[in-house]
């Protein structure tokens, strides 16, 4: 995966604009669905038990989010993913908080048993504690250490069988075999609440166009960056409520040309 294979897997997502199914959480739900059409793919929220399976049945995509969980609403998760399993439907799991509650990380645990998830994405602390690992975070900032997130995502992948991405300063994304690390992403980003969950579903948008999840989660994320940092140099001085505006905004206008211009992707060991 290199700049140029990035874009044109944007490009698919713009040219397509895949339905993506979101079972998420109460916070994120209205930038997530405006996050994902600023890309130029299709949002939908559906979450009762009643519709959930054939709405992932026809979606490019589900997404799965435990950020506000409730036991309803897990039940519909699991009919979801089973329902997007057959259907041969990528689903992509991001398991929120995963260690701060029991009940978080025993709901994380049981949803990777239950789905055929393609991807799981997450910060370190919360990818450590889906597989049972203890994660102790480095100093302020949760990248630093990035040769031990390398191996804790690879871990991960082997012990989950699928595409693992761990995000922080520098994102990573493997199958246990093949490593993408990406350099890109801008600390505004962690100013406002719910660019981890958007990046989810964004990884989702990018899984409806390319088979390869590997590859479309490594290109979602070099496009996600590369567009933070167009926001910042935009709005970045204004602080993190010009930054969202922004960064929706740079999230409809990231191309070919700012992607080989700013992205860097490093092919890991
Ligand atoms: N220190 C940082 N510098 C640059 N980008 C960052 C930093 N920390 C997180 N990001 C970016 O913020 C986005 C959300 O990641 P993260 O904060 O790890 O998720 P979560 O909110 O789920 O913990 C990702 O695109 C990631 O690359
Ligand atoms: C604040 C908060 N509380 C429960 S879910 C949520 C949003 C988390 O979003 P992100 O992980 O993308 O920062
Ligand atoms: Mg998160």
């Amino acid at each position: 995966m290199n700049n140029k294979e990035a874009a044109n897997v944007l490009q698919m997502v713009r040219k397509a604009s895949p339905l993506v199914h979101n079972i998420t959480n109460v916070v994120v739900t209205n930038f997530t669905a405006n996050g994902l059409l600023a890309l130029g793919a299709s949002p939908v929220m559906a979450y009762a038990q009643e519709e959930v399976a054939d709405m992932a049945k026809i979606a490019g995509a589900l997404v799965l989010n435990i950020g506000t969980l409730n036991q309803t609403e897990v039940e519909a998760m699991v009919i979801a993913g089973k329902a997007a399993n057959e259907a041969g439907v990528p689903v992509i799991f991001d398991p929120v908080g995963a260690g701060a509650t029991l009940y978080r990380t025993e709901t994380a645990r049981n949803i990777v048993r239950d789905v055929a998830v393609s991807a799981v994405r997450g910060n370190a602390a919360e990818i450590a504690n889906v597989i049972g690992e203890t994660w102790e975070i480095k100093g302020v900032d949760a990248g630093e250490g990035s040769g031990d997130v390398v191996a804790l995502a690879k871990k991960a992948a082997k012990q989950l069988k699928t595409v693992v991405v761990i995000t922080g300063k520098d994102d990573v994304a493997t199958d246990g075999e093949t490593t993408y690390i990406i350099h890109n992403g801008h600390p505004l980003l962690t100013k406002v609440t719910g660019t981890g969950c958007l990046l989810t579903s964004v990884i989702g948008a990018f899984a409806a166009v390319e088979r390869d999840v590997l590859k479309a989660a490594a290109a979602a994320l070099v496009s996600y960056g590369v567009a933070a940092e167009i926001a910042a140099e935009i709005a970045g001085e204004q602080g993190p409520g010009s930054f969202q505006i922004a960064f929706l905004d740079a999230l409809s206008r990231v191309g070919a040309e700012e992607i080989s211009q700013y992205g860097r992707i490093e092919q890991g060991e």
